[in-house]
C-alpha cells in the first residue's frame, strides 16, 4: 500500500482535499461505496491524550469499512519504558498499514514515522494544527450549504489548533470570508496566519482578524467556537479568564448573524465559551459535526489507503 500522510492539511492537494471533504459527505449521506475499502488493512489507534470524537471516529470508522484496528494504551508501550519514539515507530511501519496518533505535541515525531516508509500517518491532533478536525469541518459544511466557496465563518476564541486547520482548510476555497477573533495574545501562531493568509490571497478569499467580539462582520454563515482549555497547552496566565470571558458566543451574536448556524468540535463547556441556549438551540449543529467526524474519519483512511476516489466535476 502507498503510504500518504495527513500530518498537516498542507500534505493534501486540492484534489484530494476535495475528495475526502465530499467522500465524508457521502459516506454520511450513507451513499458511500458498498464493500469493504480497507478490507486486509491494519490500523493503529494511539492516543497519549485524552480524545472521545476522534479516537471512536477512527476506530469505528475503520471498522466500519471493513478494516481492523490495534488500539495501543500508552503507558503500556516500551515508550513507557524508555524506548524511543523512533525505535517504536519504526516496528509499527512494519506492522500497521495506518498509524492515528495523537502523541506528541509537535509533529516533528509523526514526520519522523512517517519518513520510515510503508505506513500511513494521521496526525489525530498536535499542538499546532488538528487536521481531521478540518476535515471535518469541512464536509460539515459541504453537507449544510453544499459548497464552501461564498461562505462567511466567523470563529470565536482560541486560534488553537482547530482553529488553525479551520483556517488552512477554508483558505483553500474560493471566495471564503473567515474573520477569527481571539482574546488578545490567543491568535493564530505566526506560522499558520501566514501560510493561510497566502492561500487566502491566492484564492481571493479572505482572514481576518480581532481581539474583541464588538464590531465583527455581519451577516455570517457561520459562527463557530471552542472550549477555553486547549488540550496540552494549558494556559500559563493567570489572568486567561477574564480575558476569555467576552467572548463567550450569546444569542447576542445572532442579532448580526441572523441566520448562522453554530459549530463547536466539542467538548463543550455550556457558560463558559458558549451559552446552554446557544449549544442546545435550533441553530446548533454541533453534534451533526461530531457524528461527521466518523464519516470524514472512513474518508480520510479510505484516502490513506487508495488515495483520490471523488473527482472534482464528476
Ligand atoms: N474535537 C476534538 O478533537 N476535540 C478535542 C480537542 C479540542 C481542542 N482543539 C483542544 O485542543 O483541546
Amino acid at each position: 500500500m502507498t503510504a500518504r500522510h495527513v500530518i498537516s492539511l498542507s500534505d493534501l492537494s486540492d484534489e484530494d482535499l476535495h475528495s475526502v471533504m465530499v467522500r465524508g459527505a457521502r459516506f454520511a449521506g450513507r451513499s458511500g461505496a458498498d464493500g469493504a475499502p480497507l478490507a486486509g488493512t491494519v490500523t493503529g489507534i494511539l492516543f497519549r491524550r485524552t480524545s472521545t470524537r476522534t479516537r471512536t471516529a477512527f476506530s469505528a470508522g475503520a471498522q466500519r469499512l471493513g478494516g481492523g484496528i490495534v488500539t495501543f494504551r500508552p503507558e503500556e508501550l516500551q515508550l513507557a519504558t524508555g524506548e524511543t519514539a523512533e525505535d517504536t515507530g519504526a516496528v509499527f511501519a512494519r506492522m500497521l498499514d495506518i498509524m492515528v496518533a495523537r502523541t506528541a505535541d509537535d509533529q516533528a515525531e509523526m514526520r519522523a514515522w512517517a519518513a520510515l516508509g510503508g505506513m500511513s500517518v494521521v496526525n489525530a491532533m498536535s499542538a499546532q494544527e488538528h487536521p481531521t478536525q478540518g476535515l471535518t469541518d469541512l464536509t460539515t459544511l459541504h453537507r449544510r450549504f453544499g459548497r464552501i466557496e461564498g461562505l462567511r465563518v466567523l470563529y470565536v476564541g482560541e486560534g488553537n489548533n482547530t482553529a488553525a486547520a479551520l483556517a488552512l482548510g477554508l483558505t483553500r476555497f474560493r471566495d471564503v470570508h473567515l474573520h477569527l477573533a481571539t482574546p488578545p495574545g490567543y491568535g493564530l501562531s505566526a506560522e499558520i496566519g501566514t501560510r493561510a493568509a497566502k492561500q487566502a490571497a491566492a484564492n481571493g478569499s479572505t482572514l481576518t482578524e480581532s481581539q474583541s467580539l464588538e464590531d465583527v462582520p455581519e451577516r455570517m454563515d457561520v459562527v463557530y467556537t471552542t472550549r477555553w482549555q486547549t488540550t496540552g497547552t494549558s494556559k500559563a496566565d493567570p489572568d486567561w479568564r477574564r480575558l476569555f470571558e467576552p467572548f463567550q458566543v450569546t444569542g447576542d451574536l445572532w442579532r448580526a448573524s441572523p441566520d448562522a448556524l453554530f459549530m463547536h468540535d466539542l467538548p463543550a463547556h455550556r457558560g463558559d465559551e458558549v451559552t446552554a441556549e446557544v449549544l442546545d438551540g435550533p441553530r446548533s449543529i454541533a453534534f451533526e459535526q461530531a457524528e461527521n467526524k466518523m464519516w470524514s474519519a472512513m474518508a480520510v483512511l479510505e484516502w490513506c489507503a487508495n488515495g483520490v476516489v471523488e473527482r472534482r466535476g464528476a
